[in-house]
């Protein structure tokens, strides 16, 4: 068994185009760490790299105490699956999952019993000797897993297994492929976008974004304490509230959030205070949960906000309902993002991450810096939860009590103004 560091590592495609960016990773011996992030970020890209199909353009990837950033793949001890894990279209199941051993020179006899064995442990011991052609999405990723680990790896690579599957056997071979991993000690990196495999199979989670990692810690941790208002926008549904605000110190060094006509107050005591006290005037981003507001009846309740209830839904053991209030909410996909990094950039620009890892592939090359995007406002409803059975008429005027321990502030460049380091 493995540990894996990532020490700055960095994927240029075509001399061009930054895929990967200077990303240091530390992932532990038998930990279960997952790379979340949206699509194109370069999640696949990562695990190419560390199962060595892909050439690391910068940086160094490390296997416990070996450098293998330059070793060929048969020699990582490294085993992955893809999306649609591709079997031997002529080859059993069997045959399939002992083929890595026939070729590691074991006998056939051995590799089949270890084949069996590895079948029934995934649930397809009653299909050994079917064709893949005949078995179901689910059986044939079965499949793939198993002919990965046949021959036990160190470091296991999953590349969005389950992404093809049906919702209910999503949720089983999830379950499964959790267990199995941990049974087996093995170190796994695991590529989704689904925030739910996420927050269910991990260790940890890795939260990627434009090649970089935002924010890295175990579910609880990124969901409830998240760097960036990416992050806390990218977990949870329904997603978070992101509202844009305005600073305002009153008497006593007292900080209030200004939400166009609406506003709330800080504790004293609150660390956002003791930050924010300084600020007087700044524009922040209010991240809020959809289960931070709870309707109050008394108006005078301070920390409210109002609105008009426009649509309300049942989910069953709870409703969310959509509240009109007139405040300007961010969208969490654009707030601290840098524009696209140029492939062919004007000359005399001041240097960037492209310049630096361009220049150790292309001495001469510079580029443009990263525009930061401006963050994109727009009217939007506050999103919340409310018990299933609470019965509130659409178009009526309701009030919220918002907790204050229970927000996220964040700066205009998309970072929690108090968060200490993990
Ligand atoms: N062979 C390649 N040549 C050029 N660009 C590439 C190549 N492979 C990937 N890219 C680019 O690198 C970026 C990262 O791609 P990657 O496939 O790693 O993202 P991802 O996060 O895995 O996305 P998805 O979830 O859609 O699979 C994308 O912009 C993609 O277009």
């Amino acid at each position: 068994m493995t540990a894996i560091r990532l020490d700055g590592v960095s994927k240029v495609f075509e001399g061009e185009h930054l895929a990967v960016d200077e990303l240091s990773l530390d992932v532990a011996d038998g930990e279960f760490m997952v790379l979340l992030g949206p699509s194109g970020c370069g999640k696949t890209t990562l695990l190419r790299m560390i199962a060595g199909l892909e050439r690391v353009t910068a940086g160094e990837i490390w296997f416990g105490r070996t450098n293998g950033t330059r070793l060929p793949p048969k020699d990582r001890q490294v085993a992955m699956v893809f999306q649609t894990g591709a079997l031997y279209p002529n080859r059993t199941v069997r045959e399939n999952i002992m083929f890595p051993l026939q070729v590691a020179g074991h006998g056939d006899d051995a590799a089949s019993s270890t084949a069996a064995g590895l079948a029934q442990i995934l649930s397809i011991g009653s299909v050994l000797d079917r064709m893949p052609r005949t078995l179901s999405g689910g059986q044939r990723q079965r499949v793939a897993i198993g002919r990965a680990l046949v021959r036990r790896p160190n470091v296991f690579l999953l590349d969005e297994p389950l992404s093809n599957l049906d919702a209910t056997m999503r949720t089983e071979l999830r379950q499964e492929i959790g267990a199995m991993t941990r049974d087996l000690h093995v170190t796994t990196l695991y590529v989704t976008h689904d925030q739910v495999e996420a927050l269910t199979l991990a260790d940890r989670i890795a939260v990627m974004r434009d090649g970089r990692i935002e924010d890295v810690g175990t579910p609880a941790q990124v969901y409830n304490d998240p760097a960036t208002a990416f992050v806390a926008g990218f977990l949870g549904a329904p997603r978070i509230n992101l509202l844009s605000a305005t600073v305002r110190v009153t008497a006593h060094h007292r900080v209030a959030l200004d939400f166009g006509t609406q506003s709330i107050a800080l504790p004293p005591p609150d660390r956002r205070s003791l930050v924010l006290r300084h600020h007087d005037g700044a524009q922040v981003i209010v991240g809020a949960r959809s289960n931070a507001f709870r309707v109050i009846t008394d108006e005078d309740v301070a920390n409210q906000l109002s609105g008009t209830l426009r649509a309300f839904e049942f989910h069953g053991q709870q409703s969310i309902a959509f509240v009109e209030c007139g405040i300007e909410a961010v969208n969490p996909d654009h707030v601290g993002r840098t524009g696209p990094l140029h492939a062919v950039p004007p000359q005399d620009a001041p240097s960037s991450v492209l310049t630096r890892v361009l220049s150790r592939v292309r001495p001469a090359r510079t580029t443009a810096p990263p525009e930061l995007l401006p963050p994109t406002h727009r009217r939007a409803d506050l999103v919340i939860e409310l018990p299933a059975e609470a019965d509130l008429k659409r178009g009526s005027r309701i009030h919220l009590a918002l907790d204050t321990a229970r927000i996220h502030v964040f700066d205009q460049t998309g970072h929690r103004v108090d968060r200490i380091t993990r």
